[in-house]
């Protein structure tokens, strides 16, 4: 047994109690159950007590000495953040095409040319398993330092079986190896690869006949994604994908309504993803499908704002009825970062959204859109001990004050792995 952890005095602890088996929509995602003053007990990594601080301290008197007392004055203190959609293991950069995107050029023909996501499968095969471990260690810790303590992250840059392979299984190692719990995406169908641009239907029946089963088989993956969009796979396609994976068991993800108007959310609701992802041009029909079947929406301004392009309309959404959770799609080509708080800034300025409803997306919200809103994203009794505490005094200076680390502390698994500021030693290197 370890020694408990007291978390105390917060200057705000948002708790978000009461979430943990939906979603939270409309004026709930306004709802963040903060405590002032407000103090946290964990032992063995597992929240065991949440309460003002006045309260918890004469409660836990005795105990004190053993504890490692954690002093939150003047601080925030929020769930773990939890980032719902990233592409994390990837080799290679690609700020060549960003400079050819400040010319001009967009991101759809930077890809049907051989660019885009297909430079990015050429990079990620030509890397061992080892040269993927390391770098996504390394985005990890960045990750850590954000403030962020699970993240999704999705194969989808090989494209065929050996790479596709090769990724999930580094994921699988990181989710070992590194504190950030890793929730792993099959995503073969990212793009159409280049060798079979003139049988899209080959490859889709590979996807289906044989990718699908063997990733399931091997427990490698817990949902299955599509890039559903005008030139990559058709609603139709995207369907045929989805409902395999759903007869393997891998829950349904979509990349949907990013560049082109798609019915993606439509498809979405239809197919009972649990999430659906961009939707900068999804139809007001598809956000009401949406609502109706609680499909979360991840929204990712960061593309957005990286691709030039106008953000997805959150506020709408929400006042639809959507469930919205906010991720920042970390990957080499349309958002290159790591930082979650920069994209609740974008949040609140690009997407009509409310500091708090940021709050809710990021960490409750963001939690159910990879279905662990039971384990994390709120600060409540018998919840794992993913913590951060930033150096603001409440939660909307955390998006008022941007383009700054404000990460403070970082409590995952009831371990403190960042201390001002600064990662725990045994983190700061790759591990292999
Ligand atoms: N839009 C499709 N996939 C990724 C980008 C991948 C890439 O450009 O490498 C996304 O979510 O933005
Ligand atoms: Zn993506």
């Amino acid at each position: 047994m370890s020694s408990p952890i007291f978390i105390r005095n917060a200057s705000q602890l948002v708790t978000l109690q009461g979430s943990s088996n939906a979603p939270l929509v409309k004026a709930a995602m306004s709802e963040l159950g903060i405590i002032e003053n407000g103090s946290i007990w964990i032992v063995d990594g597992v929240i065991q007590d949440v309460g003002k601080d006045s309260e918890l301290a004469e409660k836990y008197e005795r105990r004190l000495n053993e504890a490692e007392v954690i002093d939150a004055c003047g601080k925030l203190v929020t769930p773990g953040l939890v980032d719902p959609h990233t592409h994390l293991v990837f080799a290679g950069s690609r700020e060549n095409e960003f400079n050819m995107r400040l010319q001009g050029a967009t991101y759809m023909e930077i890809m049907n040319s051989g660019g885009g996501i297909h430079a990015t499968t050429r990079a990620t095969k030509a890397a061992t398993h080892e040269e993927l471990f390391n770098e996504s260690y390394e985005r990890l810790n960045k990750f850590l330092l954000h403030g962020v303590t699970t993240v999704e992250a999705k194969s989808g840059y090989g494209m065929n079986w050996e790479t596709e392979l090769k990724q999930l299984e580094v994921a699988k190692e990181l989710n070992e190896k590194h504190v950030i719990d890793l929730v792993p995406t099959f995503m073969g169908a990212h793009a159409v690869p280049e060798e079979y641009k003139e049988n899209p239907e080959a490859f889709i029946n590979l996807l289906i006949d044989e990718m699908i089963p063997k990733v399931a088989k091997l427990g490698l993956a817990e949902f299955n994604d599509v890039f559903c969009e005008h030139g990559v796979f058709t609603p139709e396609q995207s369907k045929r994908i989805l409902e395999a994976g759903k007869r393997y068991g891998l829950i349904p993800k979509i990349h949907a309504d990013e560049i082109e108007p798609y019915e993606g959310a439509e498809l979405a609701a239809e197919v009972g993803a649990i999430s659906a992802d961009h939707l900068l041009k999804a139809s007001e029909k598809g956000m009401k499908a949406m609502a109706e079947k609680g499909v979360v929406g991840v929204l990712l301004p960061g593309t957005a704002y990286f691709l030039m392009a106008e953000s997805a309309n959150g506020r709408k959404m929400i006042d639809l009825g959507v469930p919205v959770a906010l991720s920042t799609d970390c990957n080499p080509g349309s958002s290159p970062t790591v930082s979650l708080p920069f994209i609740m800034n974008l949040g609140c300025l690009k997407m009509g959204m409310t500091p708090s409803e940021v709050i809710t997306a990021t960490t409750i919200n963001a939690a159910h859109a990879i279905n662990r809103g039971k384990e994390i994203g709120s600060l409540e009794v018998g919840k794992k001990a993913d913590i951060t505490i930033f150096n603001v005094t409440n939660y909307m200076k955390l998006q008022y004050s941007y383009g700054v680390n404000h990460t403070d502390t970082v409590v995952k698994n009831g371990q403190v792995v960042v201390r001002g500021g600064h990662l725990s030693e045994e983190l700061s290197f790759a591990k292999r």
